[in-house]
């Protein structure tokens, strides 16, 4: 399962004990349902999935395969993010069972970018799509716009009732504007549990209807959540409170580093998910996503010694199948000939080993996740171990992990700027 290895931290750490007694308690009451209520129904979705609901997001995933050579998947933050982590770690070309191409996938209303839409319906050209619009309150206005512009597409299409059968929803279960739409229209739709807010809906369709249609298993990818939840969660605690008592110490910035470029959208899953549970009130840790070795040749000058403000977290992969090796050149003669015969995988984990014990002497404290390997099993528990752990540490630092209430100030700005009503 998912390890916490704390060497690289703990001689830059001020407590005799850790996790404190405070920081288990967090945990317990957490899961004891003693706090959080309103914002922690994503605890119980690893037990509450059932066969029934995976037939049903299966379903349709199929059906959007039988007739879409592309879904495009609408949304924003919580809304995309979990989507695009699953499908860039584990997106397979085929599904298993049916041997049919999986549909490309493209992501729209992440943005207000006419130029980005423009490439994205270009990229789609003359080929059957399907829309998946996904929006917890159904009131946001990047993918609202966004969903404006596919609906006119579709229609123009397929007409009225050819768009509807190719508009799939996912959105909160009784109130908000796009259930509204939903029920008014007949379209295919999840709902995303009331107590469950955007960057912890991984779980729920929002991010598994996505990934089924890219040929995910997500029965395994549940089964490795479920799992999170019924062992021992000490490496879980020893995470969020290795992080509290680092920032205790000044280190106000952290830094998620992976050595395998698939997980780079994961990092951004990540980002929102610490960044919007624990920056309020004045507190909190920045989170930051490097991708290793390639921002070694950028961030690398920073993070060995400029100001000691930050901490890292490696996710170290422990298993990949990846065998290609450097083969022999004669011709380039610089200098790396020794290199011949050597697994890129061999030198990504030297560089590795070799980045962790050059930071951690340079003053910066590493906490190393070892990840057995990437697949849909370990996806799903690393999203309940962060989620749980986020979740804890937020609680650690006294700050609520499930509102997010900093995010309306901008927007109530640009309605404003827009001469729209908020
Ligand atoms: O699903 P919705 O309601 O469109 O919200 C999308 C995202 O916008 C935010 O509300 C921030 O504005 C996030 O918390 C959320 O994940």
């Amino acid at each position: 399962m998912i390890k916490t290895d704390l060497t690289g931290a703990l001689s830059f750490i001020d407590e005799k004990e850790l996790p404190g007694a405070e920081d288990k308690k967090a945990l317990t009451d957490l899961l004891d349902g003693k706090i959080g209520r309103g914002g922690a129904g994503w605890l119980r979705l690893p037990e509450d999935y059932s066969d029934a609901v995976s037939a049903a997001i299966r379903s349709a995933a199929y059906q959007i395969a039988d007739n879409s050579e592309v879904l495009v998947v609408i949304g924003i933050g919580g809304s995309y993010l979990g989507a695009r982590a699953a499908l860039d770690l584990l997106r397979t070309p085929y599904y298993n069972q049916i041997k049919k191409r999986t549909p490309d996938i493209y992501f729209a209303g992440n943005n207000l970018s006419g130029e980005y839409l423009e490439q994205v319906i270009a990229l789609i050209g003359g080929r059957n799509f399907s829309v998946n619009y996904v929006s917890k309150s159904g009131a946001t206005m990047e993918p609202s716009a966004a969903f404006r512009v596919f609906k006119n597409l579709l229609d123009s299409k397929y007409g009225a009732e050819g768009a509807r059968k190719r508009i799939y929803t996912t959105t909160d279960g009784e109130k908000g504007k796009l259930r509204q739409l939903t029920d008014r229209k007949g379209y295919t739709s999840f709902a995303i549990p009331d107590d469950i807010g955007g960057r912890y809906s991984v779980l729920t369709a929002v991010g598994l209807l996505p990934a089924a249609v890219a040929g995910i298993d997500i029965d395994e990818l549940m089964s490795g959540a479920r799992d999170i939840m019924n062992k021992d969660k000490d490496d879980v605690l020893q995470y969020a409170s290795a992080r509290q008592a680092l920032y205790r110490q000044g280190k106000k910035i952290e830094i998620l580093g992976c050595f395998e470029p698939s997980f780079r959208s994961m990092g951004e899953w990540w980002k929102q998910l610490f960044g919007e549970s624990e920056g309020k009130d004045g507190r909190g840790i920045f989170p930051v996503y490097t991708e290793f070795t390639t921002d070694l040749h950028s961030l690398g000058q920073y993070i060995q010694s400029g100001e000691r403000s930050l901490f890292e977290t490696f996710v170290s992969i422990e298993k990949t199948s990846a065998a290609i090796r450097v083969p022999k050149d004669g011709e380039l003669e610089d200098g790396l000939e020794t290199l011949a015969g050597r697994e890129l995988q061999e030198l990504n984990r030297a560089a590795f080993a070799a980045t962790k014990a050059a930071h951690n002497d340079g003053g910066v404290p590493v906490i190393q996740l070892d990840v057995p390997q990437l697949s849909p099993y370990y996806f799903g528990a690393l999203v309940q171990f962060f989620e749980l752990s986020c979740a804890v540490s937020a609680l650690i630092s006294k700050v609520n992990p499930f509102d997010q209430p900093g995010v309306e100030a901008y927007k109530k700005n640009m309605y404003a700027i827009l001469g729209l009503q908020k």
